[in-house]
């Protein structure tokens, strides 16, 4: 199935990165190709355009500032002007209001997008689920989902309006972006930064996964405060392409623009992957997410998901992200005398969920691999009735458990988001999602005596002792 653009963008068994969060990093498909010294030289080595992508204002500060030089054949500006694309779907969002999306306090779940048979790529099969804020305000966020069954022909897509960090749950993606190439399987992510130019083949085929597109800023790496300088996500795991450039001639190549939600088209005779060498802090990344390392309780009570912090993307406000990106992964729990999913709750912040594979441990039954939920602020979850009923009936006997086989992630934003009608009107909502928690019992009895307390669930008086506040 696979198709000339595949051929010409071959990827390498195994491909080399560079590696680092944040680095100020240099790569050269040609030896020399790197101007020494300056930026911008009269003339270049090997003949080469000197292109800057600025990914922060220029007077950011230093610690904030990203950006990186492109050495490439011929520059970006090279093409035709750009036309709106047609058809032109309403189907990706960038500006949440009353004409496009809807409030909805409700708890919602989607089961798996189903994969189109028809020919479908990365940017056709793409869709907005919910958001909040404005691309052209630099401030908010858009959920996408993707389905797709086959590579980008002779295009490349470009990004205006945010950055991509991209969960793909079935399918591998081989990315080719302007700094290199990217190979990214299920169980990776990987960040495509505002206005990098980028084509996806499908190796496998059949495609499906979950983006955060945020606006007007990046993702950095959590604080890690008493945890220390190590732990959660290391910044050597963060891998960088090598500059990778091909020089044919490729007449009616097409640039894919997404600006303000909406997609635009320019032609041009060359392909965008034409960048030689190039140096830089703001570059395309990818993050296997079997590396993090997870930190937990270690004796009683369940931590906030905030303890999983892969990535965040900060507000101006001190601890209130614009969006983290959280995983649950494999790991052990100990905790005792501990109701150990996932407490009830109620949170100013809205949470959105994948699962990438596996079950999720709040949920026994109903949220599945390539599903999702939305559990907007303030609206109450947690566990469903056969979870906390299991997790009961196991009782304080409970030892060490080992969650495993299982990845399941959250989007965190401090925006309310508006929700979608290509997700409100999906065939794949769920809409007996609220049943889930209706059995959900009063276990409620009204009298304790000194020091005792009459366990409800296995109809026994038992002794508390050893209590946390010693
Ligand atoms: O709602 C969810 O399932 C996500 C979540 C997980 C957790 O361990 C604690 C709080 C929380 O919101
Ligand atoms: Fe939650």
């Amino acid at each position: 199935m696979e198709s000339d653009s595949m051929k010409r963008t071959d990827f390498p068994a195994n491909l080399e990165y560079q590696s680092g969060f944040g680095n100020h990093l240099s790569s050269e498909a040609i030896a020399g190709a790197l101007p020494q010294g300056q930026n911008s030289p009269l003339v270049c080595p090997l003949g080469l355009y000197a292109e800057q992508i600025s990914g922060t204002s220029f007077t950011a500060p230093r610690k904030l500032n990203l950006r990186s030089w492109l050495y490439r054949i011929k520059p970006s500006v090279t093409h035709e002007p750009f036309k709106p694309r047609v058809p032109s779907h309403e189907r990706l969002v960038s500006e949440f209001n009353q004409s496009n999306s809807s409030a909805n306090p409700t708890q919602l779940r989607w089961k798996p997008v189903e994969i189109p048979e028809s020919p479908t790529d990365f940017i056709d099969g793409l869709h907005t689920v919910c958001g909040a804020g404005s691309s052209y305000l630099r401030h908010g966020y858009a959920i996408h989902m993707y389905t797709a069954n086959k590579s980008m022909d002779n295009c490349a897509f470009c990004n205006a309006d945010g950055d991509f960090l991209i969960v793909p749950q079935k399918g591998r993606l081989w990315i080719t972006t302007e700094c290199g190439k990217l190979q990214v399987c299920p169980g990776e992510i990987v960040v495509l930064p505002q206005g990098f130019r980028f084509t996806v083949n499908l190796p496998d085929g059949p495609s499906r996964g979950y983006i955060a597109e945020i606006f007007g800023t990046h993702f950095q790496l959590p604080d890690l405060g008493p945890i220390g300088a190590n732990g959660l996500a290391a910044p050597r795991d963060f891998l960088v392409p090598t500059a990778w450039y091909e020089e044919s001639s490729c007449p009616g190549y097409t640039i894919v623009q997404k600006y303000g939600g909406e997609l635009f088209t320019a032609k041009q005779d060359f392909s965008p992957f034409n960048v030689v060498a190039w140096h830089g802090n703001y570059v395309p990344f990818k993050y296997d997410l079997s590396k993090f390392c997870p930190y937990n309780t270690v004796l009683f009570d369940h931590s906030d998901p905030s303890i999983n912090t892969v990535l965040t993307a900060p507000t101006d406000k001190l601890g209130v992200a614009l969006l983290d990106f959280v995983i649950f992964p494999p790991r052990w729990l100990v905790a005792e005398n501990t109701f150990r999913p996932p407490y009830y709750h109620r949170n100013c912040m809205s949470e959105f969920m994948g699962l990438i594979y596996g079950g999720y441990e709040a949920k026994a039954d109903g949220f599945l691999p390539g599903g999702a939920s939305l559990h907007s602020c303030m609206t109450p979850h947690g566990p469903d009735t056969k979870t906390y009923e299991a997790t009961i009936a196991l009782g304080n006997e409970a030892g060490p458990r080992r969650i495993a086989d299982t990845m399941a992630f959250m989007f965190e934003s401090c925006l309310i988001p508006r929700v979608c009608p290509w997700a409100l009107e999906s065939p794949f909502m769920d809409h007996d999602y609220y049943q889930c928690w209706i059995g959900l019992r009063s276990h409620f009895i009204r009298e304790t005596t000194n020091g005792q307390r009459r366990d409800v669930h296995k109809g026994h008086n038992e002794t508390v002792t050893g209590g946390h506040g010693e």
